[in-house]
């Protein structure tokens, strides 16, 4: 598996560094290459008029007076402010801050005007606390000028780990960063707040990561692989997948998530609930079949189908103690398991007892798809970055947590994590969260397992989306979307 799609925090970022210098790489050319990769962006994105770099009392800084070397150099107008005490800098951002042959400014909100294009190396990963007094002020003052900002590394105030907003923080145009990208980069508000991210290679060789052995990586079709159509395969080859329908008024979400299981290729799709559902529901299927099924013994009985090898409960399940039963009992039998919506809230006064059954058969995969709503009825108020929370609720239920949102992360209760960025904002809208369900269930029935399925669900659910484009989109036209997704990622 390619490594271009890991996501570094700072502490493991530094760790990078370290390993990089103990493998005889000097600290000073990795700090040259990030400077001198800030200021060809510079160079080339804003060549035109004078750029002012406010530089801050650390490394981040280092990396702006180098930027201030070599772009004057490139012929540039450059001025400096420096935040922090000249005579406090040390290592290398004092090597290069002796190296910048011009006069060195202190940063103020009313010594701002004049540039053209601004840099901010204020803070990067050595940001440790809520920004304050004279610095925040600066920032608010940055944030107000009409000048393209290009951030070092992250914007200044955002926590490069969670993504955070630490008090107050630049809103840059461009984030140039090294190495690898930070979860920072793509949780909200960071990501809102990076603008555009470049990556720079600065000299750390791919190698350090064998030692730092990270976990989390930005979504990407590299990270997992589509079932793939057998020629001798059948439909029963291609998986079952029941999906439970909800009351006769309620019928729409779980036809949904059928729809859409049965486009991301499940062989079969049965809805299954009350005979009163399922009169409304045949209304509107065709290809999608119909079960009753009269509670949780008669689920059960269904389920001792082998063929059934996947089951969605969830949408619009109605909440209370009828789903928590069809949920037991569909974790009693041998199905791959899409847990959504109701079937999460119903147990929102016992959570012990989901995750006791999840936890009963670890061999067969649960996927469980809360909105941050869902999350915290189920779980509590967890602390930590979102990938620190999906982490911490997957070891404790035992389950693939697919936390959803703008930044949907995915965890697994080993720890490992994605951070999904591909989703245009058009797919917050009423039933999308139904889709994603269909779409993981769809590939759980082909015998993918848990982790990737619902890291491919969650990025072909996205790919939907910037298909359709525009605005207007309703999650009914969703399912209609995926066919053409999965060809694009099997080509
Ligand atoms: N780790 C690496 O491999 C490399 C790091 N480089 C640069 O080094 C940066 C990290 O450098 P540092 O670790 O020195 O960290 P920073 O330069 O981000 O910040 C550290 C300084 O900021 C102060 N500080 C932290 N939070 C503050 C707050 N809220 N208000 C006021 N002051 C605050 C600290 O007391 C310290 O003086 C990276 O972001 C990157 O720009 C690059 O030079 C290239 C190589
Ligand atoms: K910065």
């Amino acid at each position: 598996m390619t490594s271009e799609h890991v996501l570094l925090t700072p502490a493991e970022m530094g760790r990078a560094d370290a390993l990089a210098v103990a493998s005889g790489i000097q600290s000073f050319k990795l700090m040259e290459a990030a400077g001198n990769a800030v200021a060809e962006l510079v160079a080339e994105r804003y060549p035109d008029g004078q750029v002012l770099i406010l530089c801050g009392p650390g490394n981040n800084g280092g990396d702006g007076f180098v930027a201030a070397k070599k772009l004057k150099e490139l012929g540039r107008e450059v001025r400096v402010a420096l935040f922090g005490d000249r005579e406090r800098l040390a290592g290398d951002a004092a090597f290069f801050a002796d190296l910048w042959n011009g006069p060195i400014q202190a940063a103020r909100p009313d010594g701002l005007r004049g540039a053209k294009v601004l840099v901010d190396a204020l803070l990067g990963a050595g940001l440790d606390r809520e920004i304050e007094g004279g610095l925040a002020e600066l920032i608010e003052a940055v944030n107000g000028l009409r000048v393209p900002i290009v951030a070092v590394d992250v914007p200044s105030g955002i926590d490069g780990t969670s993504g955070q907003v630490r008090g107050v923080a630049i809103k840059a145009d461009v984030s140039v960063t090294f190495f690898r990208l930070k979860p920072g980069h793509l949780l909200l508000p960071g990501r809102q707040q990076c603008g555009e991210v470049v990556l720079a290679e600065i000299g750390i060789p791919d190698s350090v990561l064998g030692d730092i052995r990270p976990n989390l990586n930005r979504n990407n079709p590299d990270l997992w692989q589509l079932p793939r159509l057998e020629a001798d395969g059948h439909k029963f080859t291609r998986g079952h997948c029941v999906v439970m329908s909800g009351g006769p008024l309620q019928t729409g979400a779980s036809r949904m998530t059928a729809t859409a299981a049965l486009r991301t290729g499940a062989g079969l799709v049965t809805l299954a609930g009350a005979h009163s559902s399922l009169l409304i529901q045949a209304n509107h299927v065709t290809a999608i079949m119909l079960k009753p099924v009269d509670g949780a013994a008669s689920l059960q009985l269904l389920l001792h189908d082998q063929r059934i090898n996947t089951v969605v409960i969830g949408p619009a399940a109605g909440l209370g103690e009828a789903t928590k039963a069809n949920v037991l009992a569909v974790l009693a039998s041998q199905v791959a398991t899409v847990l959504d919506a109701d079937a999460l809230t119903s147990f929102k006064d016992s959570p012990e007892a989901l995750f006791s059954a999840i936890k009963a058969r670890p061999q067969r995969a649960v996927v469980m798809t809360p909105h941050e709503g869902e999350f915290e009825r189920l779980f509590g108020k967890v602390d930590g970055s979102k990938v620190d929370r999906a982490r911490s609720a997957a070891l404790r239920s035992g389950a693939i947590v697919v936390l959803k949102g703008s930044d949907t992360v995915v965890a697994a209760p080993d720890g490992h994590a994605v951070i999904n960025d591909n989703a245009p904002a058009i797919l917050g809208t009423a039933g999308s969260g139904d889709v994603l369900a269909g779409i993981i269930a769809g590939l759980l029935a082909q015998g993918m397992k848990g982790f990737d399925a619902a890291c491919a669900g969650v990025w072909i659910h996205g790919e939907t989306g910037n298909l359709w484009g525009g605005p207007g989109l309703i999650a009914e036209d969703l399912p209609g979307l995926i066919p053409d997704v999965l060809a694009e990622l099997t080509e």
